[in-house]
């Protein structure tokens, strides 16, 4: 008995939320990390994450695909509120832009094919064939109703996930993250999470409050966690790292220096193409 809630065995954490334990081999681990050093280069690399109070986050971040950040007004209309009747495309204070407009300014970079991939197979690995019927309801109903952008017909399997953003977040020491929704995609497709370097104490909550029920996880290095379905609203965030815990013998970072920290990697689908 190790004393953890759950075991390093695959776990249905909360209904929707799956953990596969050591998902990633370590060579596919060590080329995420590579990977993750390419992404951070300047410019559109990582940076610090301003928050709508002002203050701002202990993570470091970088976006792939479509740049998530806060902004000052909404890009569409320009009003600085939460709700802005007639709206087409309404975000404050988060938004999904294309270019880094709260750091440099450049335009993001591309989302990797690599990660795409990837993103399909965990799916998949998590879900199976209930994806598309269990795990994406919002999402074949929009489907059905021949939504533009939306395949038509049902979907099945990992047809129809089309995942287009990544958000790579290095927690150094002492960083974490505050509970909180991914919530600024429109449609409701499963995130699947990738955990590399040293281990966190990950909060997985409930869709309605921040408070209990909840359920806290250890992620290591080379886990998967894909929330979606009843889960993909779930407040979820990371109370703490865990320094200097990454196995050394995964030889992170290499051929470069090592990895210090932690790195996640979440995977979306914006619906937004
Ligand atoms: O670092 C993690 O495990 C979670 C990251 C996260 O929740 C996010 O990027 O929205
Ligand atoms: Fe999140």
């Amino acid at each position: 008995m190790t004393g953890e809630l759950f075991g390093r065995e695959r776990a249905v954490v909360a209904p929707g939320a799956v953990l596969v334990p050591d998902w990633l081999d370590p060579a596919a681990q060590r080329e995420l990390v590579v990977a993750c050093r390419e992404w951070a280069r300047p410019p559109a690399g990582l940076r610090t994450v301003r928050l709508p109070g002002g203050g701002q986050m202990s993570v470091r971040q970088v976006c792939l695909g479509l740049h998530w950040g806060v902004v000052t007004r909404c890009p569409t209309c320009g009003v600085a509120r939460k709700a802005s009747a007639g709206c087409p495309q309404h975000w404050f204070p988060y938004a999904y832009t294309r270019t880094v407009q709260d750091g440099d300014g450049a335009p993001v970079k591309p989302f990797p094919a690599l990660l795409g991939a990837l993103a399909r197979r965990a799916v998949a690995e998590a879900y199976g064939e209930a994806y598309g019927t269990a795990y994406g309801t919002a999402f074949v109903q929009a489907a059905a109703d021949g939504d533009e952008g939306v395949p038509a017909g049902p979907v099945s399997g990992v047809e129809g996930y089309a995942p287009d953003v990544a958000l790579v977040n290095h927690y150094g020491e002492g960083a974490h993250m505050g509970l909180h929704q991914d919530r600024e995609e429109r449609v409701d497709a499963p995130v699947v999470s990738l955990s590399l370097g040293d281990s966190c104490v990950f909060r997985l909550g409930n869709s309605e409050t921040r408070t209990r029920p909840w359920t806290d996880l250890e992620l290591r290095s080379g886990d998967l966690l894909v929330f979606g379905g009843p889960a993909r609203y779930a407040y979820h965030g990371v109370l703490r790292t865990l320094p200097g815990s990454a196995d050394p013998g995964l030889d992170l970072g290499a051929p470069g220096p090592a990895l210090t920290g932690r790195l996640n990697i979440t995977v979306r689908q914006s619906g937004l193409a």
